[in-house]
């Protein structure tokens, strides 16, 4: 991405709140002619043990534990003087930079999450006057709307009940439009919310906006789904409206058992389970099936359900172009979620979604289940053809945010196709 040098003559950071009312980092970047970037960092709950280092205060159970007053600081600091010390060509230069005078190898020292910010806000003064997702379009990339996947049902660490899979969404396969998708996701949400109440069920959220009802049977928790874009006037299943899950599993895996509802079951017998409910329910993707240590388990799960469903792995390889290696090497999964701050930097990112590319797997881009207003995943999601995206339910601020800019970026480019890639 070749570009006209920029210089950077202010550099200054702000502890904001994200959407879980947790401290998190924004950065603003002045360009030489005063236009002002800003980028904000998303945060994750159930996040996996080889993520790059978000850096905190101290004591995570208290408030001023969870703040990032260093993370900033690091900012107006450290980096402040690196990005005025010379002007910059390209973000990638610019992001070694970053990587290097950190140092470490997950980001500890300066930290992740004030890495990320200056590198989502560099990008932003790289596009400059373009829209972000044609500067970010790597070049051999074909350019897409992808399918949205709304998180209408939460569970997990994402909600107060007892359902131990923490993510049922839907995903709109079938859509003939993003924005078709968009009201069919919408509509459903609002079905949905009917039929719980019906039932007596809570329809209070989750972090993600879903309901957070009840319920700890993920079958019945399908069926709810399953008649809830049913009543919505919808057709389940991959030419209409599928279903896509992530039991984020990790968080349930302690001593080699899988612990579901009160029982524990090894790897083999959840991939039974899962293989019911394949067959089943219109399930067209599976998160984190197992555990980000299970290596062995995901191989056979892999190897027993990988022709018939969409294999994604997020705490298993976080975003990291080495783990993402390793597990194409292996065989395992089919298919990547892709989330900026697992790894740190836009243009490792890029490169773990070239890697995917390359290989064949597919790629689901992810905001966290703490957010921020910033929209930019939408943009990186439609510039790499990722052909999937997941933020959240189609209700709550900052989850819609993603959604509303991908419809305005529909609207400005009434020649991008929409759907998976191809
Ligand atoms: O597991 C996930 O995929 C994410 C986002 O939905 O959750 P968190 O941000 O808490 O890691
Ligand atoms: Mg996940």
């Amino acid at each position: 991405m070749a570009h006209a040098p920029i210089r950077f003559t202010d550099v200054s950071a702000l502890e904001i709140l994200d959407s879980r009312g947790n401290p998190t980092v924004e950065v603003t970047l002045t360009t030489e002619d005063g236009r002002p970037f800003t980028a904000g960092v998303p945060s994750g709950a159930s996040t996996g043990t080889r993520e790059a280092v978000e850096l905190r205060d101290g004591d995570p159970e208290r408030y001023e534990g969870k703040g990032v007053t260093r993370a900033v600081g690091n900012v107006v600091g450290e980096i402040s003087e690196l990005l005025r010390s010379r002007s910059w060509e390209s973000l990638e230069w610019l992001d070694d930079a970053l990587i290097e005078l950190d140092g470490t190898d997950g980001k500890s020292r300066l930290g992740a999450n004030a890495i990320l910010g200056v590198s989502m806000a560099a990008a932003r003064a790289f596009a400059g006057d373009r829209p972000l997702w044609q500067y970010l379009a790597p070049r051999e990339v074909e350019v897409r709307l992808p399918v949205p996947h709304f998180n209408v049902l939460n569970g997990g660490v994402h909600a107060p009940n007892d359902l131990d899979f923490q993510e049922f969404m839907l995903a709109p396969l079938g859509a003939p439009s993003f924005a078709e998708a968009v009201r069919a996701g919408a509509t459903i949400y609002h079905r949905l919310k009917k039929d719980l109440t019906a039932r007596g069920e809570s329809t209070g959220l989750g972090d993600e906006g879903g309901f957070a009802p009840d319920i700890s049977s993920p079958e019945e928790v399908l069926r709810l789904l399953v008649a809830a874009i049913e009543d919505a006037g919808y057709t389940p299943g991959r030419e209409g409206v599928a279903i896509a899950m992530d039991p984020a599993s990790s968080e349930f895996h302690r001593g080699g058992v899988y612990r579901i509802a009160g029982e524990d079951l090894s790897s083999e017998d959840l991939i039974d389970r899962y293989e019911d409910i394949i067959a089943e329910f219109p399930v067209w993707s599976l998160e984190d099936g197992l555990a980000e240590d299970d290596w062995d388990g995901w191989r056979r799960l892999t190897d027993r359900l990988g022709d018939r469903v969409q294999l994604v792995g997020d705490d298993i390889f976080v975003t990291n172009p080495a783990i993402i290696s390793r597990a194409i090497e292996r065989g395992i999964a089919n298919s990547a979620l892709i989330k900026l701050n697992q790894i740190g930097t836009v243009t490792e990112t890029l490169r773990a979604q070239a890697l995917c590319r390359e290989a064949g797997y597919a790629q689901m881009i992810s905001h966290r289940s703490g957010e921020t207003a910033d929209a930019f995943i939408a943009d990186l999601a439609v510039a790499t053809g990722a052909g999937q995206i997941k933020s959240g339910a189609p209700a709550r601020g900052e989850r819609v945010a993603k959604y509303d800019r991908l419809l305005s970026i529909a609207r400005s480019a009434p020649t991008l196709p929409y759907g998976l890639a191809r």
